[in-house]
């Protein structure tokens, strides 16, 4: 759609969330769309339906963005059919068509010109408005397999845009050809930190510069696996590099606890915190080597920057989905993965060699750059305007 022959701002419902696996893509992609009507002189309206207790709920608003909750009903899911079945899942399920026809109401009112779904189960009743309303339904895949959001809405999507390449053969054959790959679209200001005002903005005035520098990272709630392992091993890694350890906020106090015992020299290159805000891209420009949980948004920003990283994938993701993502750029020299059972010294020996070999650090960031796709929000966004063309 030419946006600029509108007489009006061009209207964007978006819809999804509960992580930031699925809110960041699409803030990303709102800033993105707003800043190509700008530059043709036009302007973008956005509503955004989300759940009230997800990452959505402070970001969307912190952005100037409107946004409404439904009803919805989390499917919790079981590999066994009678779990699924369980009373919660039953109640929840009971709630969709609540949901929908709160989402018709909003949808009716705002007539967005297309809409926007990343996945997260509040998109469920949304995406299901969109269709109902008649309005163009985009969705946007992080992860290589159709997360369940998306599977129920794949049917009704007018196209359905996916992270890599691998997804389109796992996609069903009715929706493939509505599929296009346009990458997992990264906060642009991610692309744009820089090292010394890491140090500044989180007083890291004990660190030694001549050492590298490891990001531990176990996504916004923290990972009590790669806490437990880090732990274990925080001495060695200590004398060999600067920590900053983003480990959950329910995890500070227990963690630094267990840092009081550390010599002061060793203490001052650790710094622990519960959640990375807006400085993340100052301390990903000072991270030598990443050690991190494999979810689809995290790798996203790793390829795109080129960040040697070792991951420690969360066994228990849908379909085993944060494994395959680790093994496919282990698979290529771009990353290590830990697979197998992970304790402190098989994590020492993943990270031990990257702390010493500098070149062996350039040679995988370049190769996990290869990865990366600084222009998906680019290519989402022409997937949005031409679906908005479809528009009846
Ligand atoms: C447990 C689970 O189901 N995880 C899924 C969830 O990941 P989840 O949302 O947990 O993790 P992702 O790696 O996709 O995204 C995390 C995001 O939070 C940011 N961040 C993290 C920590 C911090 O302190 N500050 C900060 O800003 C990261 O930079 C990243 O942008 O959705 C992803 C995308 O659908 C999937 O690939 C994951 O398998």
């Amino acid at each position: 759609m030419d946006a600029s022959s509108l007489s009006r701002p061009f209207r964007l419902l978006v819809t999804g969330g509960g992580t930031g696996g699925h809110t960041y893509p699409a803030l990303t992609a709102i800033r993105t769309l707003r800043g190509r009507l700008a530059a043709q002189g036009s302007a973008l309206d956005v509503l955004w339906i989300g759940t009230a207790d997800g990452l959505e709920a402070r970001v969307a608003p912190a952005e100037g963005i409107a946004f409404r909750t439904v009803a919805t009903g989390k499917i919790r899911r079981s590999a066994n059919p009678l779990k699924m079945l369980s009373a919660a899942n039953v109640k929840d399920m009971a709630r969709v068509p609540l949901g929908v026809a709160q989402a018709r109401t909003v949808v009716a009112e705002f007539r967005p010109d297309v809409v926007l779904a990343t996945g997260g189960y509040v998109a469920v009743p949304a995406g299901l408005a969109a269709r109902l309303c008649k309005r163009p339904l985009v969705l946007h895949e992080q992860t290589v397999r159709l997360g369940l959001a998306n599977r129920k809405l794949a049917g009704s999507a007018t196209r359905i845009a996916v992270s890599s390449e691998s997804s389109l053969p796992l996609l069903p054959d009715e929706v493939r050809g509505r599929a296009v790959v346009t990458g997992n679209p990264v906060r642009p200001e991610i692309l744009t930190g820089h090292p010394d005002k890491a140090v500044q903005a989180l007083n890291l005035t004990g660190f030694d510069r001549r050492l590298p520098t490891v990001y531990v990272t176990g996504g916004a709630q923290g990972a009590q696996q790669i806490n437990g392992v880090v732990r274990e091993v925080l001495p060695w890694l200590l004398s060999h590099a600067n920590v900053i350890h983003q480990c959950g906020p329910a995890n500070v106090d227990e963690l630094r606890s267990a840092a009081a015992a550390l010599d002061p020299v060793l203490a001052g290159r650790y710094h622990l915190t519960g959640f990375v805000g807006p400085e993340l891209p100052d301390v990903l420009a000072l991270a030598d080597v990443v050690v991190s949980r494999s979810g689809a948004g995290t790798l996203a920003e790793l390829t795109a920057l080129g960040k040697p990283a070792v991951f420690v994938p969360l066994a228990t993701s849908a379909g085993n989905e944060q494994a395959h993502n680790a093994r496919h750029l282990a698979d290529a020299g771009a990353a290590v993965a830990l697979l197998g059972e992970v304790t402190g010294r098989t994590l020492a020996e993943a990270v031990g060699p990257l702390l010493t070999d500098a070149a062996g650090r350039t040679a995988m960031a370049q190769r996990a750059r290869a990865y990366g796709r600084p222009d998906a929000a680019d290519r989402l966004v022409d997937v949005l305007l031409s679906a908005a063309g479809s528009s009846d």
